[in-house]
C-alpha cells in the first residue's frame, strides 16, 4: 500500500512545518488559515518541500503536474521542473483564452469554479494533481474530476497541508493523496 505521507522521521518536516505561519479569523471569522506564503521566505525549507516532492514522484512516470490556482502554481511548476514532466494550470473562470472544460465546487469558505484548456492533457496520460492545502477537498475533487473527463489518469494527488479533521480526503473518489504537514487538532 502506498505511503500517504512523508515519512514522519524525515528532518526536514519540522522546520517546514514550523516555517507556515498560522492566522486567527482569516480570510472569515472562525478560520485559521495556513499561511504558505511564510514558507517561501525560507529557502531551505521551500527548497526542502520541493526536493520531497521531487524524490517521490521522479520515477512514478508522470506526464503532467496539474496545478490548481492559486497556490497550486507556487509548488506545481518546480515539482514538474524536478521530474521532468509538463505543467498544466487549472484557473478560476474565465483567465484562459482558449475553450475549457469547467468544475463547480465548494469550499471550507464559499463556493467556486476551475477550469482547464482542453486538449493540455491529453487521454491517457499521467498526472499528478498538486495544491497547496486541501481541508474539505472539494477544489481537489473537483481538480481530478476535470483530469478524468478529458480521459487522462490521476496517479496521485499532493498538497503540503492536510487539515485531516475536514475528512477531505474522503472527497477523493479512492485516489491516493501524499502530504508533508497535517495540522490535525493544532
Ligand atoms: O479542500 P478545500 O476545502 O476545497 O480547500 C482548499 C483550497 O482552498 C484554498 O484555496 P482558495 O479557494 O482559498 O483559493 P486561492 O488559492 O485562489 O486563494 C487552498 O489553496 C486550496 O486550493
Ligand atoms: N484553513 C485554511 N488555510 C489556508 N487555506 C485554506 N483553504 C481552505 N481552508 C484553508
Amino acid at each position: 500500500m502506498a505511503v500517504n505521507s512523508a515519512p514522519q522521521d524525515d528532518p526536514r518536516l519540522a522546520r517546514i512545518k514550523e516555517s507556515i505561519h498560522s492566522i486567527p479569523d482569516f480570510p472569515k471569522a472562525g478560520i485559521l488559515f495556513r499561511d504558505v506564503t511564510t514558507l517561501l521566505l525560507d529557502h531551505k525549507a521551500f527548497k526542502d518541500t520541493i526536493d520531497i516532492f521531487v524524490e517521490r514522484y521522479k520515477h512514478m512516470k508522470i506526464d503532467a503536474v496539474v496545478g490548481i490556482e492559486a497556490r497550486g502554481f507556487i509548488f506545481g511548476p518546480p515539482i514538474a521542473l524536478g521530474i521532468g514532466a509538463k505543467f498544466v494550470p487549472q484557473r478560476k473562470p474565465k483567465k484562459l483564452p482558449g475553450p475549457v472544460v469547467a468544475e463547480e465546487y465548494t469550499l471550507e469558505y464559499g463556493t467556486d469554479r476551475i477550469e482547464m484548456h482542453e486538449g493540455a492533457v491529453q487521454p491517457g496520460e499521467r498526472c499528478l494533481v498538486v495544491d497547496d492545502l486541501i481541508a474539505t477537498g472539494g477544489t481537489l475533487a473537483a481538480g481530478i474530476r476535470l483530469v478524468e473527463r478529458v480521459g487522462a489518469e490521476v496517479v496521485e494527488c499532493a498538497c503540503l497541508i492536510e487539515l485531516s479533521e475536514l475528512k477531505g480526503r474522503e472527497k477523493l473518489m479512492g485516489k491516493p493523496l501524499f502530504v508533508l504537514v497535517d495540522f490535525e487538532g493544532e
